[in-house]
């Protein structure tokens, strides 16, 4: 019997765990050189006991499988404690790997308050590469003993160094949740001698564009909280000058936080702003007593085409909702006569895109600029951008991941999802030309100051990913440069009714689609019926896909007229119900 063992039997277990817990820090924090955790089975005995005690804190209590989807892995906050601690794994991994600092953000986003989830953000600040969700995958599936194993294969695929100390940033959300996981996360990342860094309670984007700019050595900003604040708000004054009303901008919005982080964070910029734009904020828990993303935020804002509760309904004033990690939002009104208007994602993209053509075209730069668009994005918009504003646009599979890898195809590349997730990203090239137009002592006056501008919006935006309070301020930006209410904005286009539908089936990955989640391969027949159903409306197109987030199917149809599109809808729903083994209720199709 080895000494581990025989404590094992003489130590009780909670004491074990908590001496456990202990000696790990201990050990990690005196050993001169981060011990070679790898390969495990060669490891010195001890270092295995510390391994498996923090395995054993955080045994695997969920049978079924969990995938790293859209946004990372999602579940009730009470199944994530295991994923948790072997996200904390495989984040030391990926660092290792990429020599750099990654980054985990514990969040679920629009979800309710009692899910959680956890994603992992790569050096640049961008989500994880694809090709390692796969692994995030096994990491959160296999068994308790198998974690070693799969240790040892992602090591010996990748050579991975394991003598290098890596630094793991955390963020996470206001979920009354999310310190217990952290806690889980940290375990994981200690277990595998990595250094983790809580950055606390921040918003996705904040923690995207720390791990960003500590990785590049603070070329994109100061690595801190307070760095994010100064970028932002110094770029935002510069780009309002004086003015902070003109023509029918009015300096007046109200902002429904969804009693989350983004209502903790706006703080800073109410305050930073006082002087130059007027943010009333709602739906700030720590004031009222409402709860995370409930009949508010901008996921709800968006999927019930609503206005939210909590905010004051004053007409035509208006208003911006971020969902529970701030990285989405979205703009709405209502009106005189209490009816309310939407600008969704796909209309900020638009408003993004004219303005920037626009002062690309003034500063005589020679950039090429384009949108990228999923297939959720209303038609009339994408009818807009091609003809009136003829920027070329791309669509892409749901999931900011594919926009972003694909807007980097461009000099400028704007990209949004409908819900009112996006951002800019502006290649090395645009920049260096930018700055350099800026220095030349030769250019004009005129061009000057649209190259300025074009620099300071860079700055006003965070690159790194979708960002609902430095899309604020580029909305706000442009709709006060323009002299623009949301009814100027409003007539740029008119959006299709549309409409958005959940269908259960036994198991959702019967569907399988191509041509960025247009065409419905399988089941076979299922396209076949869908084709026919919008051939009966008028400007209609459908298309369905298996959720990344959810145990569903999404039907999304737009038509002519919102009473063609509820049929639609419906028709296409009970297809998928009947081809792809619904289960519960069958659609009911509107007379
Ligand atoms: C139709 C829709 O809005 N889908 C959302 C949703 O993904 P699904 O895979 O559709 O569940 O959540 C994702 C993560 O937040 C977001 O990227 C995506 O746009
Ligand atoms: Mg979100």
């Amino acid at each position: 019997m080895g000494l581990s063992e025989f404590l094992l039997l003489v130590i009780p277990i909670p004491l074990y765990h908590l001496l456990a817990y202990y000696m790990l820090i201990t050990l990690l924090t005196l050993s001169p050189v981060p011990y070679a955790a790898i390969n495990l089975t060669k490891m010195p005995s001890s270092y295995r006991t510390v391994y498996a005690f923090a395995r054993e804190m955080h045994p695997k209590t969920v049978k079924r499988d969990i995938q790293y989807g859209t946004a990372g892995f999602r579940d009730k906050a009470s199944n994530l404690g295991y994923v948790m601690y072997r996200m904390g794994l495989l984040s030391v991994l990926r660092a290792r790997y990429k020599k750099g600092i990654i980054g985990v953000m514990i969040t679920a986003s629009h979800n309710p308050e009692g899910d959680n989830g956890v994603k992992l953000i790569d050096p640049h600040g961008e989500m994880m590469e694809q090709s390692w969700e796969e692994w995030a995958t096994k990491f959160a599936n296999v068994q308790d003993d198998e974690l070693e194993a799969i240790i040892n294969e992602i090591v010996d695929k990748f050579n991975i160094p394991m003598t290098d100390r890596s630094v793991i940033y955390i963020g996470k959300d206001t979920r009354p949740s999310s310190p217990s996981l952290a806690k889980s996360l940290m375990d994981g990342i200690l277990a595998l001698s990595g250094k983790p860094v809580d950055f606390g309670i921040v918003t996705t984007p904040q923690l995207h564009y720390i791990v960003a700019c500590r990785n590049s050595h603070e070329e994109y900003g100061t690595a801190t909280e307070e760095g994010y604040y100064k970028k932002l708000v110094t770029a935002f004054k510069k780009l309002r000058g004086e003015n902070c009303e003109n023509g029918n901008y009015v300096n007046r919005l109200f902002y429904d936080g969804a009693n989350g982080v983004g209502a903790k964070k706006i703080k800073f910029f109410q305050e930073r702003l006082k002087d130059c734009m007027n943010i009333e904020l709602y739906n700030d828990a720590g004031i009222g007593t409402g709860k995370l993303n409930y009949l508010c935020g901008a996921d709800y804002v968006k999927t019930n085409q609503a206005y939210p509760t909590g905010l004051p309904i004053d007409p035509n004033v208006r208003c911006a909702s971020v969902d529970g990690d701030a990285d989405r939002i979205v703009y709405y009104f209502n009106d005189e006569n209490g009816k309310f208007h939407l600008f969704d994602g796909d209309r900020i993209a638009t408003l993004i895109a004219s303005y920037l053509k626009e002062w690309v075209e003034k500063s005589g730069v020679d950039l090429n600029l384009g949108l990228v668009q999923t297939a959720y994005a209303n038609g009339a918009s994408t009818e807009y951008i091609k003809k009136q504003l003829s920027v070329p646009v791309a669509c892409v599979s749901t999931g900011v991941k594919h926009l972003h890898h694909k807007a980097l195809e461009f000099d400028i590349g704007i990209y949004f999802e409908a819900n009112g997730h996006g951002t800019v990203v502006f290649s090395k090239n645009a920049k260096d030309k930018l700055r350099s137009v800026a220095k030349d002592p030769e250019t004009g006056e005129k061009q000057k100051y649209a190259v300025e501008k074009l620099l300071a919006f860079i700055d006003v935006i965070n690159e790194t990913v979708g960002d609902a309070i430095a899309d604020l301020l580029a909305v706000e930006t442009i709709l006060c440069d323009r002299g623009w209410d949301l009814k100027d904005w409003e007539n740029s286009y008119t959006d299709l009714p549309n409409k958005l539908m959940k269908v259960t089936v036994k198991d959702r990955n019967v569907i399988s689609t191509s041509d960025a989640e247009r065409k419905c391969v399988t089941p076979v027949g299922l396209q076949d019926e869908i084709d026919k159903l919008v051939s009966k409306y008028q400007k209609a197109r459908s298309f369905v896909r298996s959720s990344g987030t959810e145990d569903i199917v999404r039907v999304y149809a737009e038509a002519a007229t919102q009473e063609q599109v509820n049929k639609l809808t419906a028709e296409v729903a009970r297809a998928v119900y009947n081809l792809a083994g619904g289960i519960g209720e069958a659609p009911i199709v509107p007379e």
